[in-house]
């Protein structure tokens, strides 16, 4: 024999009512079973509203009255269709009884909790009926029976204690045998002197437990409208997924925190007797639903030592606090007997060994109250300042990983705690029950989301996420976004790792896309930005968001994006940039980015500032750190200068190697960087700074080759048709150097702190005049390497070979992240 409760949302219309029918029928083929149903959807709270309002002396009351007769009275000409009259007469003798009673409370403005016990029984006594009267005209034989008759209680109406000798053995006389399916009305009871009671909200779990218990019951069902308990409250989490098995003590422990799919209490009676219970969802029956037992057996159930993650979206944490604390007995038995005595629920308790303090989570509707009471109960310890008064904290939100298995498991907190830092949660309180079997934690809510999510992915997902934002659309982002495309099932086969592209953004337009940007068609997701904020808007965006594992790429070339850079590492996010105006900036952006870099714990990377691709900053840190010293950094580190005169030695038109060079993607986006030898000298002051130099752009001396007429405003494109007026004259210098067998370069050395950029006349056979296309070449002289310096060299330049580099660096962050 089995037991099924089925919650208001399983029978909250006609078609739902009739869904049921299906799956008791369908059940009954297998087994007998006992029925219990809550009131239908919403009609508790109604009830409850409209005895509120009857209290009150407002005649409203019987409109909301009307409103529940009216629900009712619909689902019955549904159901019942032609033969609905007899059930409507009976609904009207119902609500009759129920005006007669509201009537009462509005007369004398007083709602006691025996009245609202009263009201509210209707619920169920009405769906009971209801679901039976169906079930029999539709074939199957069935009895409503009203659970009064049964299950005895205290007198305390609205959240009664029960009677479970008394109660044990009404069930057995009443259903020793039963030949028609027994419907049992969820929720209520009887008091000793007959009246209604019930057992408080979501009592219908403990409805059906207690019978299953004393009927033996092979299992207890719970149908509600989702598949299970989930790992974590999926509206927050979307990864979450159903746990298949778990034990009866984290049922508990995950239902008293959030989840509620079942009331906490209604496992004691099942645990006792070691029935079974299962979760199941009536609008998809056919899912196996959580089953609850003794041992959540190990082939089933979800790998690891948690088993789930609950929270409380809003609590208040009140700490009492003070140097007269310590080593005096009585005081937390004072505070909680003072919160005890104003019916003030603790959630969560802390106090560290140094007992300076004792923090509490509430719910905000009692913070007031609670830090008035106490204050009243502390106020000689306040006046004598042995005690600070009550402080209260607002917008928090309490987190709870829950397992049996984190019992004498070493590393879950750890786990815990390095993923939340790397995301930048702070934890502001933290309880853990020498059970072991639940660590609570106490954060902002502003970052509930996050931390749900890291944490789950971090304990239950072997595929962990980044959310990548890419700022620029252009030639590098481009590349980039391919690259992903193309890459990102290997990684999440080989890697576990899912590289999301969450956002992109340009001068013009933007999307954001938290669970991932189509790549395919990424264009089309591209909408016009609204606001007139810039870029800034799209970073706000992004922080708003607050997603975990969040990496910020840069792709433009823009000073406003790269002044954003000190706020986004504030705020844990971290970055990833080709863009070279951060590191190579004013030194006031620089210390800004490093000051926040350091009190920060998100990463900061930006290898293709120098290089593109090549490995160059990541090569001269490996030797700064491994205490070599740097001598000298020389050679050619633009791309686009050293295809133009690698290209120069092979004969070609100055002019129209240039345009050659932009449309492979080597220049930046106005090549006059490029030809003024600007963005060479950048890079130079970001490997200067990097060795520890304070530099200055203006310290890098450095010789343009953009003509003096052309430096003016004009637009990129206008430049190139004005350059061939220089043609002649680079083949001239040319024809000159090769009659003293040298060439021309532009090379750059970086040598005691100074760096200089420029035009060079080279002997044809040094490595320099050797290079072709975009290549760079990076000469490091150290210590270690002093005779043969350490050589770095390869393109320099070019979507494909950069892009990969950004790449290199998001999986270098991610690795750091997850
Ligand atoms: N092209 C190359 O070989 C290499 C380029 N880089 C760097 O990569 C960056 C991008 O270069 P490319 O892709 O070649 O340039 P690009 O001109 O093709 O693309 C720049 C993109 O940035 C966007 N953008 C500019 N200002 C913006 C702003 N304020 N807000 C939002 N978006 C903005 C533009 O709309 C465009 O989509 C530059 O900083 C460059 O120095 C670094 C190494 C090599
Ligand atoms: N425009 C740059 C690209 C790499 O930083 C270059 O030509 O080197
Ligand atoms: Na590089």
């Amino acid at each position: 024999m089995r037991v099924f409760k089925f919650g208001g949302s399983s029978i909250a219309s006609a078609a739902k009512i009739s869904n049921v029918a299906g799956i008791i029928r369908r059940e009954l083929k297998s087994t007998p079973l006992v029925v219990v149903v809550s009131a239908i959807g919403k009609v508790t709270d109604m009830l409850a509203e409209t005895a509120a309002l009857a209290g009150n002396g407002d005649a409203a009351y019987r409109d909301k009255l009307e409103g529940i007769a009216s629900l009712h009275g619909g689902i019955i000409r549904e159901l019942f269709g032609t033969e609905a009259s007899a059930e409507e007469t009976w609904l009207g003798e119902m609500m009759a009884e129920l005006n007669d009673v509201l009537h009462g409370v509005f007369l004398l403005r007083e709602l006691s909790d025996k009245s609202l016990a009263l009201v509210l029984s209707y619920g169920e006594r009405l769906s009971c009926r209801i679901v039976s009267r169906y079930m029999h005209v539709s074939g199957t034989p069935a009895e409503c029976v009203d659970a009064r008759s049964v299950i005895v209680t205290d007198d305390n109406h609205c959240f009664a204690k029960v009677d479970r000798l008394a109660t044990g053995k009404l069930i057995h006389e009443r259903f020793r045998s039963f030949d028609v399916l027994p419907v049992v009305t969820g929720f209520i009871a009887s008091a000793p002197d007959g009246s209604v009671t019930n057992l408080g909200r979501g009592g219908s779990d403990f409805t059906a437990t207690i019978l299953g218990a004393a009927l033996h019951a092979e299992e207890v069902w719970i149908w509600t409208d989702v598949d299970g308990f989930y790992s974590a409250d999926p509206k927050r989490v979307p990864d979450a997924r159903v746990i298949p098995e778990i034990s009866y003590a984290e049922a508990m422990e995950l239902s008293h925190a959030g989840a509620k799919v079942l009331h906490p209490l209604a496992v004691q009676p099942v645990m006792k007797a070691g029935i079974p219970l299962r979760i199941k969802n009536s609008f998809n029956p056919e899912k196996p639903g959580t089953r609850i037992g003794i041992e959540a057996a190990g082939a089933e159930a979800l790998p690891g030592t948690v088993t789930g993650l609950t929270s409380i979206n809003h609590v208040v944490l009140l700490s009492l606090s003070g140097s007269g604390m310590a080593g005096v007995p009585g005081t937390a038995s004072r505070l909680f007997t003072c919160l005890a005595r104003h019916s003030i629920n603790i959630i969560f308790i802390s106090q560290a060994s140094s007992e300076q303090s004792i923090s509490l989570a509430i719910a905000p509707g009692q913070a007031s109250m609670a830090k008035k009471v106490l204050e009243e109960e502390f106020a000689r310890e306040i006046e004598e300042r042995r005690i600070d008064p009550v402080s209260v904290r607002r917008n928090l939100a309490m987190v709870a990983v829950v397992g049996n298995k984190m019992l004498g498991h070493p590393g879950v907190s750890a786990q815990l705690f390095e993923t939340l830092g790397k995301n930048g949660v702070n934890v502001i309180a933290v309880a853990q029950g020498a059970n072991e079997m639940n660590i609570s934690l106490v954060i902002d809510s502003a970052d509930e989301n996050k931390a749900l999510n890291c944490v789950h992915e971090s304990f239950f997902l072997s595929m962990r996420k980044v959310h990548v934002f890419i700022v620029g659309t252009g030639t590098i982002a481009k590349s980039l976004i391919s690259q992903i495309r193309r890459h990102r099932a290997t990684l999440q086969k080989e890697l576990g790792l899912d590289v999301v592209v969450a956002g992109l953004a340009n001068t013009r337009s933007m999307c954001i896309e938290p669970a991932g940007i189509d790549l395919e068609h990424w264009h089309d997701s591209l909408k016009p930005r609204e606001s007139h904020e810039g870029i800034g808007q799209y970073i706000r965006l992004i922080q708003e968001r607050n997603l975990h594992n969040t990496i910020v790429v840069d792709c433009t070339a823009s000073r406003q994006v790269a002044e954003c850079y000190p706020a986004l590492l504030r705020a844990n996010i971290s970055v990833a940039t080709a863009n070279k105006l951060g590191m190579a900036g004013p030194w006031d952006l620089y210390r800004k980015i490093m000051d926040a870099l350091r009190s920060s714990n998100a990463k900061f990377l930006y290898e293709t500032n120098v290089g593109a691709g090549l490995p160059v900053i990541n090569t001269l840190n490996d030797l700064k750190n491994s205490g070599d010293k740097i001598v000298c950094i020389e050679g050619v580190l633009s791309g686009t200068l050293s295809f133009i005169f690698n290209e120069l030695r092979k004969g070609g038109r100055f002019s129209e190697i240039v345009r050659k060079a932009k449309e492979s993607g080597y220049t930046e986006p106005d090549p006059r960087d490029d030809l003024s030898g600007a963005d060479f000298a950048r890079k130079l002051l970001i490997l200067g700074r990097e060795l520890g130099y304070q530099l200055e752009y203006a310290d890098v001396e450095c010789q343009s080759l953009v003509p003096e007429p052309l430096r003016g405003e004009m637009s990129p494109a206008e430049f190139l048709d004005q350059l061939s007026s220089i043609d002649d004259w680079y083949v001239d210098e040319m024809a000159s150097a090769a009659s003293e067998g040298m060439t021309i370069a532009y090379t750059g050395e970086l040598r005691d702190g100074k760096a200089k950029v420029g035009l060079k006349r080279v002997p044809l056979e040094s490595p320099v005049a050797g290079l072709n296309g975009s290549e760079n070449l990076v000469v490091f002289t150290t210590e270690r390497y002093l005779k043969t310096p350490l050589v770095v060299k390869g393109p320099g330049a070019g979507g494909e070979v950069t892009a990969g580099g950004v790449f290199a660096d998001i999986l270098r962050i991610a690795s750091y992240l997850v």
